[in-house]
C-alpha cells in the first residue's frame, strides 16, 4: 500500500513519515529533498531560478534519493547533497525552482518509480504522483507553532521563520491542497507521537 501525507512547510510531514514508515517497515520518501537538491545546485551554479532550463541544466548528473529509514538522502554522483538542503537560501528559492513544469515531472518520474508498499510526503503527493494511494493525509498547524518548532532547527528569530513559511506556503498554494479524500489533521495541539498514532489509527486494515 501507498500512504500519502503532504501538508504545508514544516508542518511535521517527515517526522511523522518517518515514525508512520517505521510503524509499518515499510521505507519513507520525502519528496520535497528532490525539489531542494534541484535549487541547491542551481544556487551553486549561479543560474536564475526562475530560469527552468538553466536548473535542469544543473541536474547532470541527476540528483537521485536514498529512501534510508534513518533519514532520506540525496546524492548527485559522489557527492552527499543532504547536509546542505535544509540551509535558508534553499528554503528561500524552493518555491520558485518547484513550480516549474519540467522539474515537476522530473521529481515525478523518479518517485514514481519507487517500488511499493511506502510512505510518500510532500505537497502533491495524494493528488498528482499517488492519486490511487491506499490512504492519504494532509497535515497544518498555525505559522506561529510551526515556526516555534523549526526556531529549534534554524538560526532566526521566530517572527522571520513564522514570515517565511507563510510566504513559502503562499509560492506553494498551486502545488499545494489537500486531495478531496484525505484526512487532514491539524497537528497544532498534538505530540509528534500523537500524530504518528492518528495516521496509523486512520489507516485501512492491513
Ligand atoms: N506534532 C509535533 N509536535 C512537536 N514538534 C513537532 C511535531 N511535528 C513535527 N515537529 C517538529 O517540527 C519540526 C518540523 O518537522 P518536519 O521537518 O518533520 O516538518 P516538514 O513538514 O517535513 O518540514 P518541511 O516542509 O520544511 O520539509 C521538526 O523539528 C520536528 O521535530
Ligand atoms: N511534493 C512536493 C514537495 C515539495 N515541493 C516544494 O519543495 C519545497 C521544499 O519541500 P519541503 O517538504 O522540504 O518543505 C516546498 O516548499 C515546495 O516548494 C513541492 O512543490 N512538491
Amino acid at each position: 500500500m501507498i500512504v500519502t501525507i503532504d501538508g504545508v512547510a514544516a508542518s511535521g510531514k517527515s517526522s511523522v513519515s518517518a515514525g508512520v514508515a517505521q510503524a509499518l517497515g515499510v521505507p519513507y520518501i520525502s519528496s520535497g529533498l528532490l525539489y531542494r537538491a534541484a535549487t541547491l545546485l542551481g544556487l551553486e551554479a549561479g543560474v536564475d531560478l526562475g530560469q527552468e532550463g538553466a536548473v535542469l541544466g544543473c541536474l547532470n548528473p541527476p540528483p537521485r534519493l536514498e529512501p534510508l529509514a534513518a533519514g532520506n538522502r540525496v546524492w548527485q554522483a559522489g557527492r552527499d547533497l543532504t547536509p546542505d538542503l535544509h540551509s535558508t537560501r534553499v528554503d528561500r528559492g524552493v518555491s520558485v525552482v518547484a513550480a516549474r513544469p519540467e522539474v515537476r515531472a522530473w521529481v515525478d518520474a523518479q518517485l514514481r518509480a519507487l517500488p511499493a508498499p511506502l510512505v510518500a510526503e510532500g505537497r502533491d503527493m495524494g493528488t498528482a504522483v499517488f492519486p490511487h494511494a491506499g490512504a492519504k493525509f494532509y497535515l497544518t498547524a498555525s505559522p506561529r507553532v510551526r515556526a516555534q518548532r523549526r526556531a529549534h532547527e534554524r538560526p532566526e528569530e521566530v517572527d522571520a521563520i513564522e514570515a517565511a513559511l507563510i510566504e513559502r506556503d503562499r509560492l506553494d498554494t498551486t502545488q499545494s491542497a489537500p486531495a478531496p479524500d484525505a484526512h487532514v489533521i491539524d497537528t497544532g495541539a498534538l505530540s509528534l507521537q500523537g500524530v504518528i498514532d492518528a495516521v496509523l489509527a486512520r489507516l485501512p486494515a492491513r
